[in-house]
């Protein structure tokens, strides 16, 4: 496929001319308007009258010459903001405009006069779609080209601009879009190698910490901040904030050349009302200062102003600005935000700039997501909902009016193994799907792009672009996009942040294609370009369940193998750890464990066999069934075995179980295997006393009564415990089953529960995250996935050498001295 950037401006060329920016190689940005028609690929007759691009010329008006590269990408990130600004624009009356536009064609909704604008009032106005960000994450360690940092723009060359924005990004535009953001690391962490102009020689006493070699600078402070102004960028503003109509009455202040001057740090300048402010809270300035900065009374403000023409409704008085004013508050609602090198990794701007609306069926969950206590336990997660919740996240059940306001919406539901009729056990239930796109078509009323992001059957977006498009009102349209998610429970929030990888698949059409790079610009915020692939709808949904059979599949091997070990002596980490050694296998997914679980693997590996099977496709659907019944001997396997090891019956016995979430750092209890385990050892009468650190009372119990787990509920409430610490429940036990690898099971004090427990004193460690030896020297019994314990009894040779005699363990006799 062609590269995303050249597609944009493809797509973008086929709407009538937009004003653009383009970085000419002297660090100046000038504005050009593009003549999508004349141009190839985005390159306009201004640009090339600016000698821009060399090999370009104009012949007849028509722009000949080479297709522009990768290059020119951000500067084509920055169109859109551009191109809202002539849709929208303000409904504010700027200063010395006629009146409301006769021949407006502006498109933005709501209601309100529009007021033509000069080409230089919308020039001014360029600059407040700009936006100074922080660079994302990803990208941070590359080492890319200093030389462009060099470049302090003094404060003359900034006198007359009035677009600030632009200058500070144009030292940048030398570089490809994609390096633009190591240039930055560079700067802070370790400066740079080039030679700043007037500095000092190799600098002896350097305490840079930038790793590579070659000589570095002393920067005077102030080269050091001049270089400041590099870290900054210019982005777009995302769709979401352009048609909330904030923006307008800061908008129409044009800081002047003088105001600008003197100043070395541009950053500060443009934001220069958020200094004042604690770091962390420049954010929420910004955002209270849009909810409503016509209200604002300033310092010093004249009163009301009383030809206010502003029309938006449900407004109080607005003031007269002095111009500083309007200066300072102009750079509070363009968002101009400093780059705080510490703000870097965590990614706050991503979540702070996009409105998200979640909205959910289920009242009970909406309310507990606008609680104090989140209905889903996940690192992080916590911090972020603080964070954001009622600046720029919302949780709601009102699910019409969050349809109605949003550009795009994401169809998150649940996508469920069919428990009844035709593919029963095996095809996906599509109905929660079907809802909702059928809620989506009742209420939209303008045009959405509707995100397909469960996980669903291949051509699952037909069924939601047939009911979207069989119910389409006069003037509303719809793009459908399949965007899989492939965030793992446990570390969601790092797996969102530095994804390795977003897919998006859209329709091949014109339409079909700009809702692919409205999506990809979304995520653009803070997802490197290239980590985003686009592929066509039906492969991008496929590649969903392959990618969940593939990880599987690992899984039921290196448990295949596990079980060779247990029976020939081989250790099962130690062969995962040569095999996935080989750079063409990778050493992920090769945890030997009691089985996988959670709510994906088995329903999306299940969803492809019945698949293959309607596709008549019974070899390559048997080739994947083996994942899940190989998954299901794993399980067997475990239990069967702690069960011999207990002289065939634990009837009665007390049974210890800790961990009962499918994987550690989740409350997820979704198809654990800790549930077939519980359930086996209840049908074998014993006695449960189970702890998980973070899964609740209610949920084992509604895990392990449930119909399909057992038709006696009663007997099962009777004969399990859920206890609050794993002290308690491992008091009096025969035994001990782990379950889940949680890493406060490590940190536990294994000689103090040997005192507790009954003995002999078996332990159970179907994660191998214990430390086995010790395990051994306390007394225990121990037993593990893919590895043949053996049991060693220490004694005295002589005063200070200890010898170990090993005895196999698999005779279920306990050992003592007298059987050495
Ligand atoms: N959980 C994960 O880690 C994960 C990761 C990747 C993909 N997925 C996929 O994402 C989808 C959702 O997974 P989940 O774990 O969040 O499921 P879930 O069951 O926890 O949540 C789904 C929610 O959708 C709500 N819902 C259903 N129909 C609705 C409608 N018409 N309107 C509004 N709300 C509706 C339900 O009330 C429920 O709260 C599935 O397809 C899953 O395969 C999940
Ligand atoms: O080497 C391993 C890795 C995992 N597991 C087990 O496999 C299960 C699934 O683990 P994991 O994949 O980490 O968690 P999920 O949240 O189920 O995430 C999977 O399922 C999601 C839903 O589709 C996808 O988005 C993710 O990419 C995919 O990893 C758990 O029981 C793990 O204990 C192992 O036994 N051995």
């Amino acid at each position: 496929m062609e590269s995303a950037a050249c597609r944009r401006r493809a797509s973008d060329a086929e709407q009538s001319s937009r004003w653009t920016y383009i970085a000419t190689a002297e660090c100046e940005l000038v504005i050009v308007k593009e003549e999508p028609e004349g141009g190839q690929c985005g390159v306009s007759e201004a640009a090339v009258a600016e000698g821009l691009y060399a090999g370009h010329e104009v012949k007849d008006e028509v722009v000949i010459g080479p297709e522009l590269t990768q290059q020119q990408g951000v500067v084509f990130s920055m169109q859109n903001t551009v191109h809202r600004l002539e849709e929208g624009t303000c409904r504010s009356k700027p200063e010395g405009s006629a009146d409301v536009a006769p021949d407006s064609t502006h498109t933005c909704p709501g209601d309100g006069p529009r007021y033509n604008r000069s080409p230089e009032q919308q020039h001014g106005l360029t600059s407040c779609f700009v936006r100074l960000e922080r660079l994302p994450v990803g990208d941070l360690h590359r080492g890319k080209p200093c030389s462009s940092m060099q470049a302090n723009p003094s404060a003359s060359a900034l006198q007359g601009s009035r677009d600030q924005g632009q200058r500070l990004s144009s030292n940048m535009s030398t570089l490809p879009a994609g390096d633009q953001q190591n240039t930055v690391r560079r700067l802070e962490e370790g400066t740079c190698r080039s030679k700043p102009e007037g500095s000092a020689d190799a600098a002896p006493d350097c305490t840079h910490t930038c790793p590579e070699d070659g000589p570095r600078y002393n920067r005077s402070p102030e080269q050091q901040h001049g270089l400041r102004s590099c870290f900054v960028r210019l982005e777009r503003l995302p769709v979401g904030d352009l048609h909330r109509g904030k923006l307008c009455i800061s908008m129409q202040a044009n800081p002047s050349a003088s105001a600008l001057q003197g100043s070395r740090d541009q950053g500060q300048r443009l934001s220069s009302n958020m200094p004042t402010l604690p770091e962390s809270d420049q954010q929420s300035a910004v955002d209270k200062t849009e909810v409503d900065p016509c209200q604002l009374q300033p310092a010093g403000g004249a009163g009301a102003a009383p030809e206010c023409t502003h029309t938006r409704p449900g407004e109080g008085p607005r003031c007269n600005m002095s111009h500083d004013q309007q200066f300072q508050l102009r750079s509070c609602s363009v968002r101009l935000e400093r780059v705080l090198m510490e703000d870097l990794p965590r990614c706050d701007t991503c979540l702070v700039i996009f409105h998200l609306t979640v909205c959910d069926k289920s009242v009970e969950r909406i309310n507990q997501w606008n609680s104090e206590k989140l209905p889903i336990y996940e690192p992080g997660l916590d911090d972020v909902v603080k964070r954001c919740r009622g600046r720029n996240l919302f949780f709601s059940t009102d699910i019409a009016k969050s349809i109605q306001e949003a550009d795009l919406i994401f169809i998150s539901v649940n996508t469920p193994t069919k428990t009844i009729g035709n593919g029963k056990g095996r095809a996906a239930d599509l109905k929660y799907i079907e809802g909702a796109a059928r809620m989506i078509a009742d209420l939209a009323t303008s045009n959405k792009i509707v995100v397909e992001k469960s996980t669903v059957p291949v051509k699952a977006a037909e069924i939601i672009m047939k009911i979207l498009r069989a119910n389409t009102k006069p003037g509303v349209n719809y793009q459908i996009l399949s965007n899989p998610e492939f965030l793992a429970e446990g570390t969601a929030i790092v797996d969102l942040v530095e994804a390795e990888r977003v897919l998006i698949g859209g329709e091949d059409t014109p339409d079909g294609q700009k809702a692919v790079q409205e999506l990809c610009w979304v995520y653009e915020h803070w997802i490197p370009a290239k980590n985003i692939l686009t592929t066509n709808t039906w492969s991008s949904e496929l590649s969903k369940l392959a990618a969940n059979a593939f990880l599987a599949q690992r899984i039921s091997s290196i448990n295949s193998l596990s079980a060779v070990c247990e029976a020939t002596g081989a250790d099962v980490s130690e062969v995962a750890r040569a095999v996935g050694r080989d750079s063409r296998i990778g050493p992920k997914f090769l945890e030997a464990s009691i089985g996988f679980g959670g709510s994906c693997f088995q329903k999306d590996i299940l969803n492809l066999i019945y698949l293959c099977e309607c596709l008549n496709l019974p070899e390559v659907a048997a080739y994947w069934q083996q994942v899940v019944s190989l998954n299901d001997y794993q399980k067997t396997r475990f239990t069967r075995k702690v069960i011999e090891s207990l002289f065939n019956t634990v009837s009665d016995k007390k049974i210890a179980i800790l961990g009962f979430s499918f994987k550690k750092n989740t409350g997820d209890t979704r198809e654990s295997p800790a549930i077939h385990v519980c359930k086996t050892l209840l049908d074998e009468g014993a006695k449960l006393h189970i702890y998980d650190p973070k899964v609740e009372k209610d949920q084992m119990l509604y895990e392990l009564t449930h119909p399909y787990v057992t038709s006696e509920p009663e007997s099962v409430r009777k004969n399990m415990e859920i206890h609050s610490s794993a002290y308690s429940a491992v008091t009096g036990a025969h035994a001990i089953v782990l379950c889940t690898e949680w890493d406060e099971f490590k940190e536990l004090d294994f000689k103090k529960i040997y005192e507790v427990m009954m003995k002999p004193a078996y332990l159970f460690d179907g994660r191998k995250i214990l430390d086995h030896d010790a395990l051994l020297e306390i007394g225990f019994h121990v037993q593990t996935i893919g590895k043949r314990l053996l049991k060693g009894v220490f004694y005295i040779v002589n005063d200070n050498v200890k010898c170990r005699k090993v005895v196999q363990l698999s005779e279920h006799k306990d050992i003592g001295l007298d059987g050495l």
